[in-house]
């Protein structure tokens, strides 16, 4: 295996005092296509503004091709790039735009054709686009000229912060394409943090789920979080509307989150199997995992969303869709607490 491009250790980071991230161990192989997922607030940005060396950690140490990089270097700036949520232009024309990283840093042969290159990549032509000042542009627009303008680099890295928050839906469909062609063609690795867990599923490597600052899993776990309700007999858990228990272990403390993870199914009629807890649910939505094939599906129970593994055979059977009955399993001793 290769020398990781990113190798994470003993990382910690606070704003003001408060640890907002705290990552032990973590690596990323270059070319790789990594998912960052997790609620608001629990660090993907943090995360990204690290990897994109424009900020220091607070303790620990994150070795980019083997060496520890000084935020803001050369090296740093001209290899890695971050595409943040809301980006901006510089008050400039679209063509300068495109063209400034490459000026800056000597590079302007064939300039013109490489800022047509990168504008198409993003979907937006050339001819149209060059001469357009930053302002007459929408917010989708705007966006896909930021990207292009990174693509433009060839970057050995590109982190992508919630690509498609406040875009329309044609723009967001072309900024995830763009990246992962420009991944795919330019051999760049990707991170990209987004709440679109379908579309990550569909094109990462690797998925991190980020919790509280902390890795809990990577995405295709459960997390059920309190209240808890006493279920008598010593046991713990939610009840449903319907009067159905949700059983867990018992909760270290009244705000702990209980993580299972995803079980497999992959019998034709699924009865308790290897589980001791089987819970009827609708599925409501599917996804395929690149990394394995398998088809991840959530499933609601009531109102929780569980996440089952559907193993090909399984799918196969062709009586799986949204809208279907679904009995997901999993085993209380399984069940890990955040
Ligand atoms: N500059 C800052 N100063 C102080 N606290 C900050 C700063 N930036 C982020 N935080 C806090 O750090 C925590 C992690 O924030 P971060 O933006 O990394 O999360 P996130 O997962 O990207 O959230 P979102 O999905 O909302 O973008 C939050 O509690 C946030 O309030």
């Amino acid at each position: 295996m290769a020398a990781p491009i990113f190798d994470i250790t003993a990382l910690r980071h606070a704003y003001a005092g408060k640890t907002v991230l705290e990552i032990p161990q973590l690596s990323i192989q270059p070319g790789a296509v990594v998912g960052l997922i997790g609620p608001n607030g629990s660090g993907k940005s943090t995360l990204l503004k690290l990897l994109g060396l424009i900020q220091k950690p607070t303790e620990g140490e994150i070795r980019f091709c083997g060496r520890v990089v000084e935020p803001f270097s050369p090296e740093a700036r001209f290899s890695i790039t971050l595409v943040p949520q809301e980006p901006f232009l510089m008050r400039r024309s679209v063509f300068d735009n495109v063209a400034y990283g490459l000026r800056l840093r000597g590079d302007a042969k064939n300039l013109a054709e490489r800022v047509h290159e990168a504008l198409s990549l993003v979907g937006l032509r050339g001819e149209d686009f060059v001469r357009r000042p930053w302002y007459a542009l929408s917010g989708g627009e705007t966006q896909r000229v930021a990207l292009a303008a990174r693509l433009a680099l060839r970057p050995k890295v590109l982190l992508l912060d919630e690509p498609t928050a406040s875009v329309d839906s044609a723009s967001a469909q072309r900024i995830k394409e763009a990246s992962v062609q420009a991944c795919r063609e330019l051999g760049t690795t990707l991170v990209a943090a987004s709440h679109d867990w379908q579309w990550l599923l569909e094109i990462c490597d690797h998925m991190v789920h980020l919790f509280k600052g902390r890795i809990s899993g990577s995405g295709r776990e459960t997390l059920l979080f309190g209240p808890w309700q006493s279920l008598g007999s010593g046991k713990w858990g939610k009840i449903l509307p319907d009067d159905r228990q949700v059983p867990v272990p018992e909760p270290p403390s009244p705000e702990a989150v209980a993580v299972i993870e995803a079980m497999p199914l992959d019998e034709a009629d699924p009865g308790p199997g290897d589980a001791d807890i089987a819970l009827a649910g609708i599925v409501s939505r599917l996804s395929l995992e690149k990394k394995t094939g398998e088809v991840v599906a959530t499933v609601l129970v009531g109102d929780l969303p569980f996440t089952v593994r559907i193993t090909p055979g399984r799918y196969d059977t062709g009586a799986i869709f949204p809208g279907n009955t679904l009995h997901i399993q999993y085993r209380i001793d399984q069940i890990r607490w955040l």
